[in-house]
């Protein structure tokens, strides 16, 4: 997949494009649709399909301060839309000025003369524009005047859920910070994955028998609620692809029976003795299995993580250690 960042960046040899406009965090069941819809007019057509998305997120321009947190970072959504069929992805640094153009000024300067479309898929629900003034109406009679065509899709359900939900990114962050991985896997088609670094923390994990992986991840991220999880590690190569994937039970909180401050991502892996440090991995969230706890000592903590490890193995479905 070809990728690119602002709209000067793009390529000269795209011809006329199939593009599909939107911020995709999470790439979930929704957006798979409506994506696999966009490859398949480009497919019919014989033009690339083009995903148009934005960074920073437009609600932290047009309301500081109130950056949602976010399912999915630029790298793994260029992953999951590429692994749908996608062909290009583009991405618009959204600015203050880029925030004031008006439904017109997008859809001329952006899709017809950036980026020669030939048909726009969105959502029904889609918005553009200066103080989201444009919608599918606006977008079809502008498709009308500028020649391409304009399809919106009805947004995907989740019938499974307690009363049938509508698939959305905000959906998926309330899930998340309640720590209701099942619902927000449901709605991702996958479990949620935490994204970052392995750093140095206190050294205290390999002392107590279960060694951590102290998961750095970007400011915004969606980290689920305090607690103790089951789901896996998986590490990745320098070009961000999956290379393996580990069962591990994982804590996220302050370690309170240590008094500590900083709220962690830490994951320790079945099975695995090795060094972990500066790796580029992904922590996935299975099922939530109790609260961070303060306990009254180290060897009730053990314990606990004994216990913790032995209902992961339960909940990913492994066998007892032997
Ligand atoms: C499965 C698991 C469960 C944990 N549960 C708790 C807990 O309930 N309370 C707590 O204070 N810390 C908990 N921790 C975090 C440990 O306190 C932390 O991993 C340990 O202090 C090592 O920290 P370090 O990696 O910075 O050395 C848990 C860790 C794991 C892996
Ligand atoms: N089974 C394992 N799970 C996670 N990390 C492991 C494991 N075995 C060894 N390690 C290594 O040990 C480090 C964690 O040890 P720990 O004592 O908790 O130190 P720190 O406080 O720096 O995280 C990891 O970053 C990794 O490099």
């Amino acid at each position: 997949m070809r990728r690119w960042r602002g709209l000067a960046a793009t390529p000269a040899d795209l011809g006329r494009t199939v593009v599909t406009v939107g911020m995709y965090d999470g790439v979930h069941r929704g957006h798979q649709q409506l994506i696999g819809t966009a490859v398949a007019r480009a497919r019919a057509m014989h033009r690339p399909c083009v995903l148009v998305t934005f960074d920073p997120h437009p609600t932290e321009v047009v309301r500081p301060g109130s950056h949602p947190a976010i399912l999915t970072s630029l790298d793994r959504k260029a992953e999951l839309v590429a692994g749908l069929g996608v062909d290009a992805m583009c991405v618009i640094p959204f600015t203050p000025d880029f925030s004031r153009l008006t439904p017109e000024e997008f859809a001329h300067g952006v899709l017809v003369e950036d980026l020669h479309a030939a048909a726009v898929v969105v959502g029904e629900n889609f918005t553009y524009g200066h103080r989201a003034a444009g919608d599918v109406t606006t977008l079809a009679q502008e498709g009308r005047r500028f020649g391409f065509a304009v399809e919106g899709i009805p947004l995907a359900g989740d019938d499974s859920a307690d009363g049938a939900v509508t698939i959305s990114s905000t959906y998926i962050r309330a899930c998340v910070a309640a720590g209701d991985m099942e619902s927000a896997a449901r709605a991702l088609g996958r479990p949620h994955r935490v994204d970052g670094v392995v750093v140095r923390g206190d050294r205290r994990g390999r002392e107590l028998g279960y060694p951590t992986a102290n998961v750095e991840s970007p400011p915004f991220t969606a980290i689920p609620a305090d607690g103790v999880y089951a789901g896996a590690l998986v590490t990745r190569a320098p070009d961000g692809s999956t290379r393996d994937s580990a069962p591990a039970a994982i804590s996220v909180g302050t370690n309170p029976t240590f008094h500590g401050s900083r709220r962690t991502v830490e994951a320790y892996v079945l099975d695995f003795a090795g060094d972990l440090y500066g790796e580029h991995v992904g922590v996935e969230f299975v099922s939530r299995l109790r609260p961070m706890t303060s306990f009254a000592g180290v060897d009730a903590l053990v314990a606990a993580m004994a216990d913790d490890v032995a209902r992961t193995r339960t909940v990913l479905g492994l066998p007892p250690a032997g």
